[in-house]
């Protein structure tokens, strides 16, 4: 079209057509060197394919033909670096390399400043989906409504569609922190797991316009956007026939109803399965492409590479073509090479045929409609539910935006919400907790009752604080590394979605501000039965029941801190207790643990022990009044027995042996004791709490940045 044409008002050239939605991954290689080239493994070696929108497509393979690995790959778990190092979490491999492209609508998928999958929703579905123990499979899904600006009719609706309605008010079960809770089924696990997938779907594609917003998809006023990508990883996996049968009814639902690409990996799938099947990836060992296409014209296709390829009447299938990639090490040198030519074979025929090649180009024929491509003259796109209106799934412009997705502060109410409903129904932990706590404290009660006010009852107090805060610190340890790094697994995969996640803000300070005063009440019941039994200055109690609770605080942050910084559970709960001993080297004042070098003083500063202990003390020995000859249990009962068998004189010479006993000169006062010491004499309690207050802010702005930078 030249100037004129344009200044005649010609109408402009039409929009290209909006690329189709479709997942695809070309010439993917992944190689894994152990050290030295020589000991090289590649476990996807120029791995092609597509996934279509509305379709499902199983990926199978012999065990350790790279199915999970693929799925890595295409989730952006592990993605193509330019130095070929593999990238993301995990371990790493010195010269590990992945090379490759996956696409989107025939955009990059997850590399580049604008990837597909930032305004397409991507949800994988692992094999042992996780989630908050203690709530209802309908508060799983209304929270995740919620979170995505979805509301009750939407969990309705997929509580109906995914067959949960016999269990919506079951509690998930599983152990997230607390003993293992019974729960519903395995199956209707990884169901609950497609339902909030489907449900982030659903609600991701809603059209943002306000005149719109009530409408549901497919229904007036709204349009399909892209549908979405949804990624399981053997979702059937551990479920009997019947179950394994459903999930993928399930997920073949969701595909045509949501219009999302599905990609699951099956591992050997009963026919019923296969026969639900929209596409096929075939892969053999190496990850090579043996056949990607309609699962309807698997069978023609080896048919036609070799008549002999032929799959017997009621044999299964899948199995079948399973068999046929397989190479069986165990059966001699010639059987195993005869499958490696025949495996080689087949991997070849499929490498020459112009699917194949479609497949591998970069960006491959996604713009146009597709429908031609597919092997056996079955056409995806002529079938697929998503095909039928050219304008159906096409990405709006810049996304479409969900509906009024809620923001930070509707976001902490909801996650304070679930927290606290964990927290309730974890009562039982609570209840032992307190039980052990009151336990722990009368016996501390018992061997210490009364210490009374002599020289004796300095070291007594000082030990009974010391344990007293070693107590109440390991308790809100050990409490916050159990439960926190357990459900990161869980919010780690929440606060990854595009749309419904949540930012590390409200999830930890709702879960900080519900949980903490929860665990300050076993501490606190300590404190209360210890306080009179021991004879502490009465006081000196309030401070001493609230230095108490603040260190509670301060441990669960240090908990937190530990397990957001450990990569796994266990390794937060190898870190943890040693964290906690050295925070007791460094803070014990009376120097009964150890001698902190000068050099190390300002590390003892970060001590949540030091600052306890110190509180402690000041509470207790600010004001008190020591009596070198008065109520010493020892004492007393010497006297007693003085006055009964002896003469004043006598008494005196008894009470003279009884404090030769003693440890060292008595103390007149507690400032005595706290000068000694090298502690404050006034307000050293208020001080010691502003520095536990610190101490606790450091560790929950710790935890926050690492969640906030890291991800759970
Ligand atoms: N990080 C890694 N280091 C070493 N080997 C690896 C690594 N990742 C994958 N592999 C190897 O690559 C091969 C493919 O693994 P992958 O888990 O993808 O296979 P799979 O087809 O899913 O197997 P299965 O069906 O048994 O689950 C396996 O032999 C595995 O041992």
């Amino acid at each position: 079209m030249d100037g004129d044409e344009l200044e005649a008002g010609a109408p402009p050239d039409p929009p290209p057509a909006p690329p189709e939605d479709v997942l695809g991954w070309h010439n993917l290689r992944y190689v894994i060197h152990r050290g030295d080239r020589r000991r090289e493994r590649t476990i996807l070696s120029g791995t092609s394919g597509i996934a279509r929108p509305g379709r499902l497509l199983g990926v199978l393979g012999p065990s350790g033909s790279g199915k999970t690995s693929l799925m890595t790959v295409l989730a952006g778990k592990l993605r193509p670096a330019a130095d070929g190092r593999r990238k993301g979490r995990g371990r790493r491999h010195a010269t590990d390399g992945l090379v490759g492209d996956v696409t989107f609508g025939g955009e990059p998928f997850h590399e580049g400043p604008h990837p597909a999958s930032e305004r397409v929703p991507l949800s994988y579905i692992e094999q042992d989906p996780r989630f908050f123990s203690n709530l209802t499979v309908r508060e799983t899904l209304t929270l995740d409504a919620n979170l995505h600006g979805g509301d009750a009719s939407d969990v309705d609706d997929v509580v109906r569609r995914l067959g949960l309605a016999a269990c919506a008010d079951t509690l998930v079960g599983g152990d997230t922190g607390g003993k293992e809770v019974r729960g519903i089924s395995g199956g209707e696990r990884r169901r609950l797991a497609i339902a909030c997938e489907t449900l982030s779907l659903r609600c991701s594609s809603r059209v943002a316009a306000p005149e719109k917003a009530d409408a549901t998809i497919g229904g007036a006023g709204a349009r399909k956007a892209a549908g979405g990508v949804i990624l399981a990883d053997e979702p059937t996996t551990g479920l009997d026939a019947h179950a394994a049968d459903k999930i993928v009814e399930k997920l073949a639902e969701t595909a045509r109803e949501e219009r999302a690409v599905v990609v699951a990996v099956l591992h050997q799938p009963r026919s019923a399965i296969f026969q639900k099947l929209d596409d096929l990836l075939l892969l053999a060992a190496g990850g090579r492409v043996a056949y990607c296409g309609p699962a309807s014209g698997a069978l023609a296709h080896f048919e036609k590479i070799d008549p002999s390829y032929h799959c017997p009447t009621h044999h299964n299938p899948a199995e079948f073509l399973i068999d046929l990639v397989a190479i069986n090490c165990d059966g001699g040198e010639g059987a195993e090479a005869a499958d490696v030519a025949r495996v080689d074979a087949i991997c070849h025929a499929w490498a020459s045929t112009g699917e194949c090649a479609a497949h591998e180009s970069v960006p491959i024929g996604v713009r146009s409609n597709g429908g031609g491509d597919s092997p056996g003259g079955d056409s995806p796109g002529g079938d697929s539910p998503g095909g039928d209106s050219p304008g159906a799934g096409t990405v709006a412009a810049g996304g479409s935006l969900p509906r009024q997705q809620p923001g930070p502060l509707r976001q902490f109410a909801l996650l304070a919400g679930r927290a606290w409903r964990q927290t309730r129904r974890e009562a039982w932990v609570r209840v032992t907790q307190l039980v052990a706590s009151a336990a722990l404290a009368a016996a501390f009660g018992v061997c210490n009752f009364k210490v009374g006010y002599g020289p004796k009852s300095v070291k007594q107090r000082a030990a009974v604080l010391m344990q007293a805060c070693i107590n109440t610190s390991m308790l809100a340890i050990c409490r916050s590394l159990n439960g926190f790094p357990r459900e990161r697994a869980t919010v780690s995969r929440e606060m990854r979605r595009k749309r419904g996640g949540y930012t590390a803000g409200p999830y930890f300070f709702s879960k900080l501000l519900v949980e903490t005063p929860v665990d300050m009440i076993a501490p606190v019941v300590f404190g209360a039965v210890v306080g009179p039994m021991v004879g502490l200055r009465r006081e000196g109690r309030g401070w001493f029941l609230a230095t108490l609770a603040l260190q509670t605080a301060a441990s669960s942050t240090l908990g937190t801190s530990v397990g957001a910084l450990s990569p796994s559970a266990e390794m937060a709960l190898a870190i943890g207790p040693c964290v906690m001993v050295l925070c007791i080297m460094l803070g014990d004042e009376t120097g009964a643990f150890a001698e902190v070098p000068d050099g190390l003083a300002p590390l003892a500063n970060a001590s949540l022990i030091k600052w306890g202990f110190r509180g402690c003390l000041c509470s207790e020995f600010e004001g008190l009044k020591f009596d070198p000859l008065g109520d010493d249990r020892a004492k007393k009962d010497a006297a007693k027995t003085a006055a009964k068998t002896a003469a004043k004189t006598a008494k005196a010479a008894i009470v003279a042996r009884a404090k030769k006993k003693m440890d060292g000169p008595c103390p007149r006062t507690g400032e005595d004791v706290l000068e000694d010491m090298g502690l404050p004499l006034r307000g050293g309690a208020a001080r010691a709490a502003k520095a536990q207050c610190v101490v606790a802010l450091a560790n929950a702005a710790l935890t926050y940045l690492v969640l906030r930078f890291r991800g759970a």
